[in-house]
């Protein structure tokens, strides 16, 4: 099967048709209908094998978390998810492989109804780059940089379950089989959070969803919005897992520095914070104050009431390149 066959095949038979795609799968460009008085959110991201899932990740997972990714950009910045593009390099046509692929990449689009609109298939080492399209009423959206000295700290969800599955992939901690089914789901499987950004958009400061680590993507909220931060560690959710493998002092530095989440980090000032609260429990959206900015200009964690040091060490790609 060559590259035209497989576009017709297996990419241009999705079932959600949108009313706002003039033009999709087909033609050198998508022809999309801007909504009436919204602006477009629209975010890249690239998933490279051996770098953003293990090699012998199932292709189902694959494709979901290709989706999932870009879509919990989008829910950062409460966007409602529209259109998708995507660019896939293959080393070869397996059959099998691409329809479950599929199927992983469909599921999650026929569920936000997001319709995948065109995109680029090619030859080469396994790569798959979304681009997802979403909208926000005009001047309507979160962004990093707009917490200030005082906003509470949430994070929905809980953390550190993918990176302990990174663990026990690099051979660093051997997992039992029921603690590697459930942390192998939250790696393979991320829910983005997009009815929580569409919640808290109402409420919330400022927003980013995490990928690099909480700590980490917590610095990139500070530094936009020249703030500090204590966190209040006792508060922090910690995948359930986690305490069986590592002391406590190793479970938050890979909790916190792992990444992979795809939860949203949120700030609230303290006027919106129960009316936040009230609108995410209404919506069963489980979530935890976890500290609060401040003008110290650092991050700080404490336990217990009293301050330990976490060394910030969120994922960057070219690390060892230093
Ligand atoms: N090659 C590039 N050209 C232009 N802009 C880029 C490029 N790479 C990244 N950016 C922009 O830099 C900013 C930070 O990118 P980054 O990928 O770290 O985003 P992120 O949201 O923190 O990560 P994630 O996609 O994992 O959630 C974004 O605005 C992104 O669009
Ligand atoms: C096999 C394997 N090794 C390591 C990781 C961890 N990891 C890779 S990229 C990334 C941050 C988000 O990426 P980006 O910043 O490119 O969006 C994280 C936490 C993984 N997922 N799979
Ligand atoms: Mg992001």
């Amino acid at each position: 099967m060559k590259e035209f066959d497989l576009i017709k095949t297996y990419f241009a038979k999705q079932l959600v048709k949108r009313k706002d795609v003039a033009l999709g799968v087909g033609d050198d460009c998508a022809i999309l209908s801007a909504p009436e008085n919204k602006q477009i959110a629209i975010t890249t991201d690239t998933l490279v094998a051996g770098t953003h899932f293990p090699e012998d990740t199932p292709a189902r997972a694959i494709g979901h978390k290709a989706v999932a990714v870009s879509l919990s950009d989008l829910a950062s910045m409460g966007a409602e998810p529209l259109w998708i593009s995507l660019a896939i390099s293959l080393p070869r046509v397996e059959q099998s492989w691409i329809e479950e692929f599929c199927e992983g990449l469909f599921e999650l689009c026929e569920y936000y109804n997001v319709q995948l609109v065109g995109g680029d298939t090619t030859q080469g080492p396994l790569t798959i780059t979304t681009t997802a399209q979403g909208s926000v009423n005009k001047d309507k959206f979160l962004t990093r940089s707009g917490a200030s000295r005082g906003d509470w700290l949430y994070v929905t969800g809980n953390v550190g379950g993918a990176a302990l599955a990174l663990e026990q992939h690099y051979g660093r901690l051997t997992l039992s089989q029921e603690d590697k089914e459930a942390v192998f789901e939250r790696l393979n499987h991320p829910s983005p959070r997009v009815l929580a950004g569409q919640i808290i958009k109402d409420y919330a400061s400022a927003a980013i969803d995490i990928s690099d680590g909480v700590l980490a993507d917590l610095t990139h909220i500070c530094n936009a919005s020249s703030v500090g931060a204590n966190i209040v560690l006792d508060d922090m959710p910690m995948h359930a897992a986690i305490s069986h493998y590592l002391p406590q002092d190793k479970a938050y530095s890979l909790a916190l520095n792992g990444g992979d989440d795809y939860e949203l980090l949120f700030a609230v000032s303290e006027s919106n914070k129960v009316a936040a609260e009230t609108a995410l429990s209404n919506a069963n959206i489980p979530f935890s104050c976890i500290g609060q900015t401040n003008a110290s200009g650092k991050i700080t964690t404490t336990m217990n009431n009293k301050p330990v040091a976490i060394d910030i060490q969120g994922y960057q790609h070219f690390a060892s390149n230093e």
